[in-house]
């Protein structure tokens, strides 16, 4: 694929760079009585509100243009058809595949659909027999505890998915452990009773060390405290593209749930490790979460190009990150329910598209994944709000927010929707009256998307994952980049390792850089 510089669609767009940059959104309002209209997708209980953006239709029809150019459809309906798009590692991106209904045809191939199905059914029988008693701890006791044991996309997704939608959880205790220090492990530990708890060891590659360090801890802490010899196997649940491994952790790789090289970690909520989810809501909850994301899959692949929710959003995070190089993006969700949110697409966006070269190799000119940041509304509002509204970055903002509230849940949904909708009029709208002085004055013009839901349920949440990674994949598409690898990720695992014996003591600090044995040699100090 061409450089985007040299396509004239790009061309184009920074022909008309300097007059976006000037353009005043709210008098773009004035000019168009339409505007919310025509600026705006709804889909399912899921609006796209973006006419908080500096794009007259004419822009827009330029952006639409570029992704014609750039081929966005074509790569779309490669990754969808299952061809090796992971170029760099010889691998499909099929996590579309994973959430197609039982049954339907069309989205991938017999064999794929198969296993997918096989595994569906695996994880459907598993979490039943848990949640109905029927599979119980090694002692007969019921299982009253479940703990995921994983990181990075064996662990945000799940994660995020069962804080959303805890309202709903009626199985037993999920929890969570990702980190290496221990903090998460031992307050999870204290919260569990062993011969009532289940461990979900989730790890595609089966190699991690924070998964396996906390796995070894686990399994450690089963075998000492629940009397029987067959703890590990009644008790301990390998989830795992790597059978091997999974015999030299000394657990059975018959008890083990699949994963596939075809589906990336940031995208492998919807597979078997999405089990921990479908412990705790339930195979109808998880189900419907699938049948949410395959809603989106389908509205991206068949809807036309101007009403495509996931394509105007990356082409509007394109004009914003890369044609007018503002590098950070805000997410601020208004319910702490999607408290996790940014994290999760912080992997997501930053893992996927946080790359400097396009699939052939060659150098990449123009900035791609901006910065993704943020945290809930209204507490975001009391910490990096001023900023957004007066600082000399400018921030685009994607702010969601959830029509009906949860049944039974405290909070004001009137307060914080005014408080939403207030913020993101506020930054387009600025504060300049006559006679208002420096301080107080808000330069406005500054864009944002607002996501509404009608309400937080699995699929409202299994489509909303499922535009952002559409939104990911649009972006690649247009710099031409691979988003399924993640090469940078592996650089600093490796050294982590080599230096592990020099910081241990048992290794002089030769051939290492000045600042790093600098600092082993003030950590060896401190710990002696
Ligand atoms: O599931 P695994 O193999 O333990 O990997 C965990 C995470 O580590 C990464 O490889 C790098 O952070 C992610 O892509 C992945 O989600």
């Amino acid at each position: 694929m061409k450089a985007l510089k040299a396509t004239p669609a790009w061309q184009a767009l920074l022909d008309e760079r300097a007059s976006i940059e000037a353009r005043s959104i709210a008098g773009l309002f004035d000019d168009d009585p339409q505007r919310f209209e025509a600026f705006s997708i709804e889909l399912d209980g899921l609006l796209l509100d973006y006419s908080k953006q500096p794009l007259t239709r004419a822009t827009r029809d330029a952006l639409l243009t570029l992704a014609e150019a750039r081929d966005v459809a074509g790569q779309r309906d490669r990754m969808l058809a299952g061809e090796s798009i992971n170029t760099s590692e010889g691998r499909a991106a099929l996590h579309t595949a994973l959430r197609v209904p039982d049954g339907a045809a069309g989205w991938a191939d017999a064999a794929t659909t198969r296993a997918v199905a096989s595994a569906r059914r695996q994880m459907h029988e598993m979490a039943d027999a848990v949640r109905t008693q029927c599979r119980t701890g090694a002692t007969g006791e019921p299982i009253e505890h479940v703990i995921n044991i994983g990181i990075g996309g064996s662990d945000l997704g799940p994660r995020l998915v069962l804080e959303a939608l805890a309202p709903i959880a009626d199985g037993p205790a999920v929890h969570f452990v990702a980190n290496l220090d221990g903090v998460e492990l031992e307050r999870t530990l204290a919260r569990c009773n062993p011969a009532r708890t289940l461990v979900l060891v989730v790890s595609k590659s089966f190699g991690t060390a924070e998964t396996m360090a906390n796995a070894h801890e686990v399994m450690a802490w089963l075998r000492r405290r629940v009397p029987a010899d067959d703890v590990l196997e009644q008790q301990v649940i390998p989830i795992t593209a790597n059978l091997d491994r999974v015999r030299a952790l000394g657990l059975d790789p018959a008890a083990a749930l699949p994963m596939w090289d075809w589906v990336g970690g940031r995208y492998s909520l919807w597979s078997a490790v999405g089990l921990a989810i479908m412990m705790g809501i339930g195979p109808a909850g998880f189900d419907a979460l699938l049948g949410g994301a395959h809603g989106m899959d389908r509205h991206f692949a068949e809807a036309p190009p101007a009403s495509n929710m996931p394509l105007m959003l990356g082409l509007v995070s394109v004009l914003n990150g890369t044609l007018l190089g503002r590098r950070s993006q805000a997410v601020v969700p208004y319910t702490e329910r999607l408290g996790r949110l940014c994290a999760y697409l912080q992997q997501l966006v930053m893992e996927s598209n946080g790359k400097s070269v396009d699939r052939e190799g060659g150098a990449i000119e123009q900035p791609t994944a901006a910065a993704i940041w943020g945290q809930t509304g209204t507490p975001g509002q009391h910490a990096f709000f001023q900023a957004l509204h007066q600082g000399t970055d400018i921030v685009p903002v994607d702010f969601i927010g959830v029509a009906r509230p949860v049944a039974g849940e405290h909070g004001d949904p009137l307060e914080l929707t005014a408080n939403l909708f207030a913020q993101s009029q506020a930054l387009m709208l600025g504060r300049a009256e006559a006679g208002i002085d420096a301080a107080r004055r808000c330069p406005g013009n500054r864009p944002s998307n607002t996501l509404l839901l009608d309400s937080l349920t699995p699929a409202r949440l299994g489509a909303l994952i499922a535009l952002y990674e559409h939104r990911t994949f649009v972006e690649a598409a247009i710099w031409g980049i691979n988003a399924f690898d993640q090469f940078g990720v592996e650089l600093g695992k490796g050294l982590a390792r080599d230096l592990k014996p020099l910081i241990a003591g048992g290794q002089a600090a030769d051939g290492v850089d000045g600042s790093t044995a600098g600092l082993v040699g003030c950590y060896r100090r401190w710990r002696r």
